[in-house]
């Protein structure tokens, strides 16, 4: 794994690389309230919530008529992970952000679609007094460049006092004391920082002032638009350790919001890419950036600039993203940019392809899973015909069983995702082809790029995809795969 000071020197295509190769070695998430003080404003409060966007379109009045910046999103975020939201500048990122909150403001506004967050419903339907608690108390914000959104009249700790104040907070004692733990833990002497004017702190300290002030409330849902923008390497990984920090110790979900891969494949568990307005791939970081599937988030990936090894190697994108007077009103949003364009992309909304929890919206990719999906069921037809009797079960883990009983010879060759977990189990997609008159073993066999070979009878036939391997950027697949 790298050391910290390592990171901080990293390019972003480094560190990339870096913190996918060392996802797997990552801790579980402790649960709320083993470590840390939740503070006395957490009382009854349940685990991190889970948020539902379901059909989400949002519009911006212009002189053209209302236009949208986000159209038909879905998106889940799990609850107790940090999703990452990633795509170039205009894609919708903050205007996705901003609907969790139910704070589109004038000229924009929610055209259709909900927010479902537990514990507070539909946030789309809330108004008033209810928007105003659900904010700060349950959703925490971090506004873009929040470096520079302090009052430069009053100082942290006064406006601390007004945050409490407009929230009703009658403990604010409690409040400074939590202030102070907050800031404490990010490395910071929390009384100097509530006695300082905003041009007192470094950029840095500005941001963990945000962050504090965002958690302050104990809000479980916390959304960080652009946390790390504009500060140096060595402070955007000293912040990145903390939203990671902060977010297993007072057990949150997270929402961060980046144009920079690097940040999301630093801290997040979960990955949406967005394009024009549109979330065009979704699924867990480490299978998203591993092996993309979408044409938009393979060209991000190799838009990233190397120091080393083929530093001529990054490519950039080549066009320019849809503002929202060119988005286009139908078909694929990212066509005019694609290198796997066909007809059918200038008139049909790309369908949502899905295989476990990702999903990919691309007309290129449906038709080849289509394809491979026709190809496996050809393969499981002969399996069929064979003496041998073959079962795959895949549990609740991802986990894959194969059994196999029967006479003869057969064998079935399988590609693993670059999804596997440390314990050898798989969350990604796989491939078993084979003729299933088995022999009566079952091997299995796996080389460090996680691909795998099974051998033996009635062959374990699961009906999924074969996928690019690592793309590169050194997944590996860890440990044995269970087999029975
Ligand atoms: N107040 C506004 N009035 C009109 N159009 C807006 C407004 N705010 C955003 N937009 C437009 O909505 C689209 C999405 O903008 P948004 O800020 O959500 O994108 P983003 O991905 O967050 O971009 P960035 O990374 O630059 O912040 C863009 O085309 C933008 O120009």
């Amino acid at each position: 794994m790298s050391t910290r000071s390592e990171k901080a020197s990293m390019t972003p295509g480094e560190r990339l690389s870096a913190a996918v190769r060392t996802w797997g070695t990552r801790g579980a998430r402790k649960p709320e309230g083993t470590e840390g003080d939740p503070g006395p404003r957490d009382a009854g409060r349940s685990g991190p919530p889970g948020v539902r966007v379901g059909d989400l379109s949002v519009v911006y009045r212009t002189s053209a008529g209302e236009l949208p910046a986000v159209s038909g999103i879905d998106l889940e975020l799990v609850p107790g992970t940090i999703t990452g939201v990633v795509g170039e500048s205009g894609s919708g990122k903050s205007t996705l952000a901003l609907s969790l909150l139910n704070a589109v403001q004038p000229p924009g506004r929610i055209r259709s679609g909900s927010v479902e967050i537990d514990g507070l419903g539909d946030v789309v339907g809330l108004r008033g007094d209810d928007l105003r608690r659900a904010r700060g108390r349950h959703i925490g914000y971090v506004f873009q460049a929040a470096q520079n959104s302090l009052n430069p009249l009053k100082t942290v700790g006064k406006q601390l006092l007004d945050l409490g104040r407009s929230h009703d907070i009658q403990d604010l004692r409690g409040l400074v004391r939590d202030a102070k733990d907050l800031l404490g833990r990010m490395g910071m002497d929390g009384a100097r920082v509530l006695d300082s004017h905003q041009h007192e702190l470094s950029g840095g300290m500005r941001q963990r002032v945000g962050i504090m002030l965002a958690l302050v409330l104990n809000a479980h849902l916390v959304i960080l638009d652009e946390p790390t923008t504009a500060l140096d390497m060595i402070t955007q990984a000293t912040i990145l350790r903390i939203v990671r920090e902060v977010h297993e110790e007072r057990g949150l979900t997270t929402l961060v919001i980046t144009h920079d891969l690097g940040v999301v494949a630093e801290v997040a568990d979960r990955l949406a890419v967005m394009y024009g307005g549109r979330v065009v791939e979704q699924g867990p970081t480490i299978e998203v950036l591993g092996a993309p599937r979408h044409p938009y988030t393979q060209g991000l990936i190799r838009a990233i600039p190397r120091l080393i090894g083929d530093i001529g190697e990054a490519r950039a994108l080549p066009g320019r993203p849809p503002t929202l007077g060119t988005v286009p009103s139908r078909g694929c949003v990212f066509r005019e940019r694609c290198e796997l364009r066909m007809d059918v992309c200038e008139t049909e909304e790309p369908p949502a392809v899905s295989r476990g929890e990702w999903i990919v919206a691309c007309h290129a990719v449906a038709a080849r899973h289509a394809d491979e999906d026709a190809d496996a069921a050809r393969t499981g037809n002969g399996a069929a015909n064979g003496s041998g009797t073959a079962n795959a079960t895949r549990t609740a883990n991802g986990r894959t069983n194969g059994n196999g009983t029967g006479n003869g010879a057969g064998n079935g060759a399988g590609t693993a995702a670059p999804g596997a977990n440390e314990d050898g189990t798989a969350n990604g997609t796989r491939t078993a082809n084979g003729t299933g008159i088995g022999t009566g073993n079952t091997n299995g066999t796996r080389n460090g790029n996680g691909d795998e070979a099974a051998n033996g009878d009635g062959t374990a036939y699961e009906e999924r995809d074969a996928v690019p391997r690592g793309a590169g950027l050194g997944v590996r697949a860890h440990g044995p795969r269970e087999k029975t």
